[in-house]
């Protein structure tokens, strides 16, 4: 049986690389910033990245770029909960929650998400026993610090050693707390609490992390790193460099990529999986 995800009852087979589409549901700063406007927006946008390819949606409620305001229990489900309905009714994709908070974890998946996805790798007070008690697939990543001063200098001995340490840790408590192992996915975090040399580092040794027997989830799109490697100083110019990441990190041994470029992305890979197709020609030929 090739490996898959059972994400509350919506499968993501996981034989070939799986494209994550990126939904932020944050209030628009051109429209009046409505919750209306912002929920339709998200919406639409969910709903494009799906006609684009997307095999499942992440859904965002609170921006982790530094400086970011925090946003409260409340205001992340106001603006959440709408989106992960409205996109569960009208797609059949996996829909992931991208959130720290438990409260916003269950809610999430009892609105229709089938899929945590969470950043502090269930750090927070709660996280685990709410994941566990979802019973739907996490996704723990690695970070080093917090999200408002963790790019200030970052700094490892080995940081291939000390991620892959971090994430054997996570993944033990993950199981203590009752997640089972087919339940678990791992993810360097790159960005997180790195330099671009250790980005970098982390992506040509990605292959280190699958001893760890759980998929590996890379998110790399439109990132920093990518602007400083390529000049490139607007994120949106940064496609052929996260296409080119993310195709790297599929080559070594990411199931899942976490991409704003879906159309891009879904094509590079499909060159890929051709070339994956080939079999490799007998010994004795
Ligand atoms: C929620 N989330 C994020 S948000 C950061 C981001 O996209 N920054 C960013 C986006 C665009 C431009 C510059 C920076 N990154 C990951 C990741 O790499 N893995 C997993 N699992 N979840 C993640």
């Amino acid at each position: 049986t090739s490996p898959q995800l059972d994400c509350a009852g919506r499968i993501l087979r996981l034989d070939r690389a799986r494209v994550m589409g990126i939904v932020n549901v944050t209030p628009d700063s051109f429209s009046d910033g409505g919750a209306h406007d912002t929920t339709e927006a998200a919406v639409a946008h969910g709903l494009k990245l799906v006609e684009e390819g997307a095999d499942l949606l992440d859904i965002g409620g609170e921006s982790t770029r530094p400086g970011a305001a925090p946003v409260s229990v409340e205001e992340e489900l106001r603006r959440v909960i709408p989106v992960i309905e409205q996109l569960a009714a009208r797609t059949q994709v996996p829909i992931s929650i991208d959130t720290f908070k438990p409260e916003v974890m269950r809610a999430a998946v009892a609105a229709g998400a089938g899929m945590i996805n969470d950043i502090y790798g269930l750090r927070q007070e709660g996280a685990l026993d709410a994941a566990a008690a979802t019973g739907v697939p996490v996704v723990l990543m690695h970070m080093q610090g917090e999200p408002g001063h963790m790019q200030a200098d970052p700094h490892y001995d080995d940081v291939v050693a000390e991620v892959h340490g971090f994430l054997v840790q996570r993944l033990f408590a993950a199981e203590m707390a009752g997640i089972a192992k087919k339940n678990l996915l791992i993810d360097l975090g790159f960005g997180f609490g790195k330099t671009t040399a250790h980005n970098m580092t982390l992506l040509a040794r990605s292959e280190r992390f699958l001893e760890l027997g759980v998929p590996m989830l890379a998110g790399l799109s439109r990132k920093r790193s990518l602007g400083e490697l390529t000049g490139r100083d607007t994120p949106s110019e940064r496609v052929a460099a996260s296409v080119a990441a993310h195709l790297i990190a599929v080559q070594r041994g990411a199931r899942i990529v976490r991409v704003h470029d879906v159309a891009a992305t879904v094509d590079a890979l499909k060159i890929w999986q051709a070339v994956e197709a080939v079999p490799t020609p007998r010994a004795d030929a």
